[in-house]
């Protein structure tokens, strides 16, 4: 469960990015983050990641207060969150397989663990067959359901995507989704930053409207627009 309780965010330049947000999003929700450019989307982001701290409130995550969270605990909690950007950013010199190995690898998962594992969630995204291809080999919906399998393979019970079909094309972008709803279906509670106004409005999933750095509009099942 992510919660958040009275969170304010003022950057050093005296900027309020955020101004005493109440979220709570419960295990297995589908939520789209949406608002105008500079509304405060990725500030909540990257408090979620415990890139930045809140100046005032609690973010709790899974039962954990973040904000109290030591500098050491802090890969436990980004373990537990998969994130994926508008830009991919794979490693081009390792092929598909390698690129989602790789996630395991760097938290020491056995290579019995990996070999079992990674076909798995390659199959998942729908990349079975693309496993030895680079990705300068792929198109852009592929090369972002390769960077989908890398941030769940090791499970983690919350993905965060900022953005995840900004760099697509309508089409390559539903594939996208269609892989997105898939990771949510199997229990992982999912979070999608977005500007993409037909898929919101096509998938009605609950929206959380962020305008200004305040929650204009939380709606169940809702639209990009009002
Ligand atoms: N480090 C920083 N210092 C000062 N101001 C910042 C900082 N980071 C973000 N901001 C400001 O905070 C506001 C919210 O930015 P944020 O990046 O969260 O918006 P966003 O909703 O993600 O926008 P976009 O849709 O364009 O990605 C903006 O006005 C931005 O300029």
């Amino acid at each position: 469960m992510i919660e958040l309780v009275n969170v304010s965010k003022t950057f050093s330049d005296g900027h309020k990015a955020l101004k005493n947000i109440n979220i709570k999003i419960d295990n297995g929700e589908f939520v789209f983050l949406v608002g105008p450019s500079g509304a405060g989307k990725s500030t909540l982001i990257k408090l979620l990641l415990k890139e930045i701290d809140p100046d005032q409130g609690n973010i709790i995550i899974n039962g954990k207060d973040v904000t109290k969270l030591k500098r050491r605990e802090i890969p436990y909690l980004r373990r537990n969150i998969g994130v994926v950007f508008q830009d991919f950013r794979l490693l081009q010199e390792k092929t598909v397989y390698e690129n989602v190995a790789f996630a395991m690898e760097v938290v020491e998962a056995s290579p019995k663990e990996i070999r079992r594992q990674v076909p798995i969630i390659l199959s998942l995204v729908g990349l079975s067959k693309k496993s030895n291809l680079y990705p300068s080999q792929l198109s852009g919906g592929e090369q972002q359901r390769v960077s989908l399998a890398r941030a769940i393979v090791n499970g983690p019970s919350i993905l965060i995507a900022d953005e995840p079909t900004g760099n697509l094309d309508p089409d390559t972008a539903w594939e996208v989704m269609k892989s997105l709803n898939e990771i949510n279906h199997r229990g992982t509670t999912v979070l999608m930053a977005t500007h993409a106004k037909d898929i919101v409005d096509a998938m009605r999933k609950r929206v959380i409207a962020i305008e200004n750095g305040t929650i204009a509009r939380d709606d169940k099942k809702g639209g990009y627009g009002i």
